[in-house]
């Protein structure tokens, strides 16, 4: 019945080049959650929930104007679905105006976690500084108390950095040196060279990532006395792709040399163990709906040609079962004040307030893992660490932040057969 329907607005980054199209992975996939949803039968039970959806192809002003026709045109929505960072922020600083909760399932950026900027924020997608307190962990745990930090000049990195900076202080680590770069990372490269950085964590985009590599083999920053930090969720086989096109002088096997033993850091995003999630699934099974899904809308999975935003996609599909349960939550409430959600108004301050705490209570098993949102309408996210062996990215461990537990497996290889120092050792002469 029209009158029985929860609207909610999406807005996805499909079309355009700029940024992250993940919303061509994402959209299937928070449309694969309604579905669910709306057939769990003791889940909002005599509504359905529906997504009004529109492309913001990741560029902000873009996603203003969807924002606008999704808020300007009935039927009343009751908060937003977004993704990109840049859109996110310009949605959420603008969404508490209609006090509407915006959830974000693809922002990574740091500076979203800001209850001024952004009072009604909440992202399934964990900040970028969720490797932190991973990369903290892993310096511990090999004896490294000297690093260097080299990152090319994006926001996302900036802020990144600066929390790995303060971290680092905390935990007596001392940061030799901090290069950036905007495009081209020579004279960064060069002086980690000068100097003797032997520990570096790398954070940059992957046309630059393979850009630094060939830097360092070029000045044979690499082998048995470096180890180098780099970003986990570039395509497996990235130092190897793309060399001709982006006029990379190294040649691939140069590249797997500087390559090889580097260690990097990601967030989870796909439930690791064969939990039963919330939706009844396992994240197995998730991956084959997907895929099936995928595969309807034209996309070639078995010949391995998938969209953007695959990685993400539990994260969207997780989005929509977090707004349907705090939906449920804010309903059972309301009811009791002989209140519905069906009659929520962009200036309901009292019901915006429901639906706020309704979400930032929620937690449950999700195809993503664990989904919890902290103060700050973070994601609560594992975190995994991997190493390049003999070209291969080989999974080292994970590291639960909260609980400050590190799984690990006990794979390392290092090139000489031991841990490398973090400096030059000066044996005293006697
Ligand atoms: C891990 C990545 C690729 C980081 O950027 C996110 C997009 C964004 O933050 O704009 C999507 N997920």
């Amino acid at each position: 019945r029209e009158d029985n329907v929860l609207h909610i607005g999406g807005i996805f980054p499909i079309a355009g080049e700029g940024g992250w199209q993940g919303g061509q992975a994402c959209m299937p996939a928070a449309n694969l959650a309604l579905e669910d949803v709306n057939n769990e039968k003791n889940l909002l039970p005599g509504f359905t929930l529906k997504l009004h959806s529109n492309d913001s192809e990741c560029e902000p002003g873009l996603g203003a104007a969807v924002m606008y026709n999704l808020l300007y045109n009935p039927p009343q929505k009751l908060m937003l679905l977004a993704g990109c960072s840049t859109v996110c922020t310009t949605v959420a600083e603008a969404a508490k105006m209609w006090n509407l909760v915006v959830l974000c399932y693809g922002a990574s950026s740091p500076a979203l976690s800001d209850r001024n900027r952004f009072p009604t924020l909440f992202r399934t997608h964990p900040s970028a500084t969720v490797h932190n307190p991973t990369r903290i962990k892993l310096l511990q745990k090999f004896g490294w108390s000297r690093v260097a930090i080299l990152q090319q000049t994006e926001e996302v990195f900036i802020s990144t950095v600066e929390d790995l900076e303060n971290r680092c202080k905390e935990a007596g680590i001392e940061i030799v040196t901090r290069q950036s770069f905007l495009t081209d990372p020579s004279d960064a490269v060069r002086n980690l060279r000068r100097q003797d950085a032997r520990i570096i964590v790398g954070l940059f985009y992957v046309v630059a990532a393979r850009r630094v590599l060939c830097e360092i083999y070029l000045n044979g920053l690499y082998g048995k006395s470096y180890v180098w930090f780099f970003i986990g969720w570039y395509e497996d086989n990235w130092f190897e792709v793309n060399l001709d096109k982006e006029g990379i002088s190294c040649t691939k096997e140069q590249m797997r040399q500087a390559a090889e033993g580097h260690l990097t850091t990601e967030a989870l995003m796909w439930n690791q163990n064969n939990d039963t999630t919330i939706s009844g699934m396992t994240s197995e099974d998730f991956r084959q709906r997907l895929n099936r899904a995928l595969k309807k809308d034209g996309y070639d999975i078995d010949n391995n040609r998938y969209p953007e935003g695959y990685q993400e996609a539990p994260l969207a599909y997780d989005a929509v079962w977090s707004v349907a349960l705090a939906f449920n939550k804010t309903m059972d409430r309301l009811s009791k004040q002989g209140k519905s959600l069906k009659n929520f108004t962009y200036n309901d301050k009292e019901m915006a307030d429901e639906i706020y705490s309704a979400i930032n209570s929620t937690q449950f098993i999700g195809v993503s893992g664990y989904v919890a949102f902290s103060s700050q309408g973070d994601r609560i996210a594992l975190t995994q660490i991997e190493q390049v062996i003999d070209g291969k990215y080989a999974k080292l461990g994970y590291y639960d932040t909260q609980m400050d537990n590190l799984t690990w497996h006990n794979m390392e290889r290092w090139i000489g057969g031991k841990v490398p120092q973090d400096r030059t050792i000066v044996k005293k002469l006697l």
